[in-house]
C-alpha cells in the first residue's frame, strides 16, 4: 500500500496570507468600488488604483459538494468618513451560508437579511462567524492595521450583487475618532 504525503496550503498567521498550494488572486481597487461608498464626492477624490482588498482562494475544483476556501486582506483606510469595506453580497443560491475566521487586525462583519434587517459582529484573530443563508455580508476595517479574515463557501453559492441595488442599510464611519453607525437608506 501507498502512502501519500502532500503539503497542504498554510495559512500563516503574521500575514494571513497563504504561503503555498494552488491559489487565485483577485484584488479589487477603489475604481472598482462604485457606487459602494455614502460619499461619492469623496470616491471621486480618491486614487482610482488604491487597492481597498484583495482575495486569495484556494482553486477548488467547483464539483458537487465541494467548498471554496480564501482570505481576503482588506486594508484599512476611508472614502470621506466611510471605513474601507468589501463590496457585499448575497449568494446566488440564497440558503448556502458561509464561515469566516478571524485572522489578523480587527474590523466588523456586517450582515443583512432579505427584510433589510442588519446586525455587525466583531472581527478579530480567532473570532468565528457564522454566516447563515439568506444573509448579505459584508467586512468592514474599522482599525489601522490590515484586517484579514479566513472564509470558507460552498462553490455553488455564487455572489448576488444585484440584489444589493439599494445597499446595505448600515453604515459604518469614523467620526470625532471614533467608529459609529449610522442608518444609512439610498433615495
Ligand atoms: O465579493 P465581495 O463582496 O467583494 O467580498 C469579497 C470576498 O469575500 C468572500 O465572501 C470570502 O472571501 C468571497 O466570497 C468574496 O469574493
Ligand atoms: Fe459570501
Amino acid at each position: 500500500m501507498t502512502i501519500s504525503i502532500t503539503q497542504p496550503p498554510q495559512v500563516a498567521w503574521a500575514s494571513g496570507q497563504f504561503t503555498n498550494g494552488p491559489l487565485i488572486r483577485k484584488s479589487t481597487r477603489l475604481q472598482n468600488l462604485t457606487h459602494v461608498f455614502m460619499d461619492e464626492k469623496a470616491w471621486l477624490a480618491c486614487d482610482p488604483q488604491q487597492i481597498v482588498y484583495d482575495v486569495e482562494m484556494v482553486d477548488s475544483a467547483p464539483i458537487a459538494g465541494a467548498l471554496y476556501t480564501g482570505v481576503t486582506h482588506l486594508q484599512p483606510g476611508k472614502v470621506g468618513d466611510e471605513y474601507f469595506m468589501t463590496r457585499g453580497h448575497f449568494h446566488a443560491q440564497r440558503e448556502q451560508g458561509e464561515v469566516y475566521y478571524g485572522l489578523r487586525g480587527s474590523g466588523l462583519l456586517l450582515l443583512q437579511d432579505e427584510k433589510g434587517t442588519a446586525r455587525l459582529e466583531p472581527v478579530f484573530p480567532g473570532s468565528v462567524h457564522i454566516i447563515p443563508g439568506f444573509t448579505a455580508h459584508r467586512l468592514i476595517n474599522t482599525g489601522n492595521d490590515i484586517l484579514s479574515a479566513l472564509a470558507v463557501w460552498p462553490c455553488a453559492a455564487g455572489h448576488d450583487y444585484a440584489a444589493l441595488t439599494q445597499g446595505f442599510n448600515l453604515r459604518v464611519v469614523e467620526e470625532v475618532g471614533r467608529v459609529q453607525l449610522k442608518e444609512y437608506h439610498h433615495d
